[in-house]
């Protein structure tokens, strides 16, 4: 795990901590904080949702009536309900530092701000992890292990309303990072939103697609396409909620593939065209905000066989390579898949040559 996870340099512990919304970030954040220890309560409109969630070891359903003092309430509802969730936990646990989930942060603050309530127990926040679906059974405990987690305080907040968060990110194995509420949002504009919509438009445009080009479908559209399949009412009101930033973005999409369209016919352009994609791919931060070019992959072929994978990571573990990233794919004619294992590059040429030793069949 790394060192900033639950179970390394030990972050400050956390009061009792109240989730509201357990779909799956609230979900997420209670099973991760119930693993490192702390005192986690759940509620949801949907009262099956909070039960499901504690099924799930995200924690016990809260009961208002037991009048118990809560340190610290999370708000992971969708974002419309977001402002009023925050003002009713900051009224009902005046002890709390209270913080939210929710993808986009200035018009959450700004809306907190018009009502004129006392809110520097406020500081907002956003995981930079989640998936394509909702609820509270697709949660994962370990779904913010090394990834960012956003920190977006206000001038009202105290230091430590703001470190409370900053631990509460570190309890479910995250790494932080401190924005201001804008900032937050044109760069999450940048990297989540127009992705999304990027995402979207390549899968919104299969329904121009006969049914028997659809099966030559192979692993790059999958790739593409996964997030498209994501909660279309969740994203209208993000999206909306950050429609300046997201505009900004899209009119720069458009002279790009206005450029695109005149490469066509111009194969040096073209080329170099693809090439800023590159760049751009290898721009972004790895884990532990290393980049991926600093790794170099090895490709295993698995069989689709009960204790494959297993005798896989044995044999990579025998060999004390240190496995910075993984990713399968799966054939789709054959029984089998394929591994990609990132490793350092002066690990990969011994990992290759002990796999074929092992008679794993490796990608070239
Ligand atoms: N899905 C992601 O990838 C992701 C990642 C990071 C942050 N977020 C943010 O997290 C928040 C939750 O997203 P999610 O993906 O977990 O959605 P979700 O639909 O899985 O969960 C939302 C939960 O909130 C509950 N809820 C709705 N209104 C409520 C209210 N007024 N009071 C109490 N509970 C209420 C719903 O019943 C549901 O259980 C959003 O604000 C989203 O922007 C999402
Ligand atoms: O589906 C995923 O893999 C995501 O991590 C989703 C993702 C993202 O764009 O990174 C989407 C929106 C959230 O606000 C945060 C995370």
């Amino acid at each position: 795990m790394s060192e900033f996870g639950q179970h390394s340099t030990g972050p400050a512990p956390l009061g009792t901590t109240l989730v509201v919304g357990a779909g799956l970030v609230g979900t997420s954040i209670g099973q991760a904080l119930t693993a490192a220890g702390v005192r986690v309560l759940l509620s949801d409109r949907t009262t099956s949702h909070a039960v499901v969630a504690a099924g799930l070891g995200a924690g016990e359903v809260f009961d208002p009536a037991a009048d118990e003092q809560v340190d610290v309430v999370v708000v992971a509802t969708p974002p419309q309900h977001i402002p009023a969730a925050v003002l009713a936990a900051l009224v009902k646990h005046p002890q709390a530092v209270v913080t939210d989930v929710a993808s986009v942060k200035s018009s959450v603050l700004s809306r907190l701000e018009t009502t004129n309530e006392e809110i520097s127990r406020y500081v907002g926040s956003h995981p930079m992890a989640g998936s394509q679906h909702t609820g509270p059974l697709t949660a994962s405990a370990k779904l913010f292990v090394d990834r960012t987690w956003v920190v977006t305080p206000h001038v009202g907040n105290a230091p430590e309303h703001v470190e409370v968060v900053r631990a509460l990110a570190r309890s479910c194995g995250s790494r932080v990072v401190e924005m201001a509420p804008d900032e937050h949002d044109e760069a999450v504009a940048q990297v989540s939103h127009l992705p999304q919509l990027m995402s979207t438009l390549t899968a919104g445009n299969l329904r121009h697609v006969p049914d028997g080009h659809l099966q030559l479908a192979g692993q790059g559209i999958r790739d593409v396409t996964r997030i498209a399949g994501s909660d279309p009412g969740l994203w209208r009101q993000i999206i909306t909620a950050n429609a300046d930033a997201v505009r900004a973005e899209l009119h720069a999409v458009r002279a790009d593939l206005d450029e695109l369209v005149e490469a066509l016919d111009d194969p040096d352009a073209l080329e170099a065209f693809m090439a800023r994609g590159r760049v751009g791919a290898r721009s972004l931060p790895g884990k532990h905000g290393s980049r991926p070019a600093d790794w170099e992959s090895v490709v295993v072929e698995i069989p689709d066989a009960p204790g494959a994978l297993a005798r896989l990571f044995a044999d990579i573990e025998a060999e004390g390579v240190n496995v910075e990233d993984l990713s399968i794919e799966h054939d789709a004619s054959r029984e089998v898949g394929w591994l990609q294992v990132d490793v350092a590059p002066d690990h990969a040429v011994r990992l290759r040559s002990a796999m074929q030793a092992k008679s794993w069949t490796l990608r070239p």
